[in-house]
């Protein structure tokens, strides 16, 4: 019975590279959490243990310390790619990179009206991230960048209707003109070329989804993510596409009337589970083929 190899990749992942910028007084910090893969002619490793031609996972974390400190971290997105272009160069059995970082955000803490200069908290609106996939070097090189946001989790407590759905012999949903809508969003978007000014369309792209989420008038989440989606790339060229997947966190009403207590609308349990799930893609009818930009991007149809 011939067997053989599948697809395969292998790297390190999770790597914490914490960036601290300290040329003045004034610091500033990028926490990155790096993974890269290498994929390609790798059948000896698997197959008769042959490591002659593996870059090893530790050389590949080492390599992410030394970048952020040699070449610094301008953007997320260029961090990814100059690895993945290093990678690729130094292990020639390697045809394409996978690198893929999230971003922490951090805010100066608030001392007398002003941002500390070295002292930092925590913020908690969402977590940035890239996939950089790369297949080549030279002329015939390829990248793709898939970057987005996870963890951004937003409530609406009013502006947000639910009814005229399909009824069957099970459905007890009441309909409803007035409800919390909250999510927490992942919302990944594939840009159509490498020429961005990445720290700028991330800020933008962020700034305008909770824009939208906080207009739109609320017919159901899927039309909610549509039309941030829609205004994401109306807005930004060089977006080719974007994804969304979102719970949608049910806020159930109270029934307080057992005490004789009216409830108009004041009073949730917020039910973690089960939840809907809403994926949907907005995407241009012109955009440039995907290639593998969405290879290794968990959870989204
Ligand atoms: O925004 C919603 N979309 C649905 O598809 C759905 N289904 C459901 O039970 N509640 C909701 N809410």
């Amino acid at each position: 019975m011939p067997i053989r190899l599948g697809p395969n990749q292998y790297g390190k992942a999770e790597s914490r590279v914490v960036r601290i910028y300290r040329d003045t007084p004034r610091h500033r910090i990028r926490d990155l959490n790096v993974s890269s893969a290498l994929r390609g002619r790798f059948e000896d490793a698997h197959v008769s243990g042959d490591q002659r031609d593996v870059l090893p996972t530790d050389t590949q974390k080492n390599t992410a310390f030394a970048f952020a400190k040699d070449k610094g971290v301008t953007s997320i997105e260029e961090f990814a790619l100059t690895l993945g272009d290093h990678f690729i160069a130094a292990a020639p059995a390697a045809e394409g990179a996978r690198v893929a970082v999230q971003e922490y955000p951090w805010e100066r803490i608030e001392v007398d009206g002003a941002g500390h200069d070295h002292s930092f908290v925590r913020s908690g609106a969402g977590v940035r991230t890239t996939v950089v996939n790369i297949d080549g070097s030279g002329p015939d090189r390829t990248a793709h960048v898939v970057s987005g946001i996870e963890d951004l989790t937003v409530l609406k407590s009013t502006g947000s209707e639910f009814h005229g759905f399909l009824k069957d012999e099970y459905t007890t949903l009441q309909e409803t003109t007035d409800r919390i809508l909250a999510t927490s969003l992942v919302v990944r978007w594939r840009y159509a070329h490498t020429d961005v000014a990445w720290d700028k369309s991330y800020d933008a792209i962020k700034a305008l989804l909770l824009r939208r989420f906080a207009e739109i008038h609320s017919y159901a989440l899927q039309q909610t993510l549509y039309g941030m989606g829609e205004s994401v790339l109306e807005q930004h060229p060089e977006v080719a596409e974007i994804k969304f997947s979102a719970p949608n966190k049910h806020h159930f009403l109270v029934d307080l009337s057992p005490f004789g207590v009216d409830n108009p609308g004041e009073v949730f349990h917020a039910a973690d589970r089960p939840y809907g799930l809403i994926e949907l893609t907005v995407q241009r009818d012109d955009a440039p083929d995907p290639g593998n930009a969405w290879h290794g991007v968990p959870g989204f149809c």
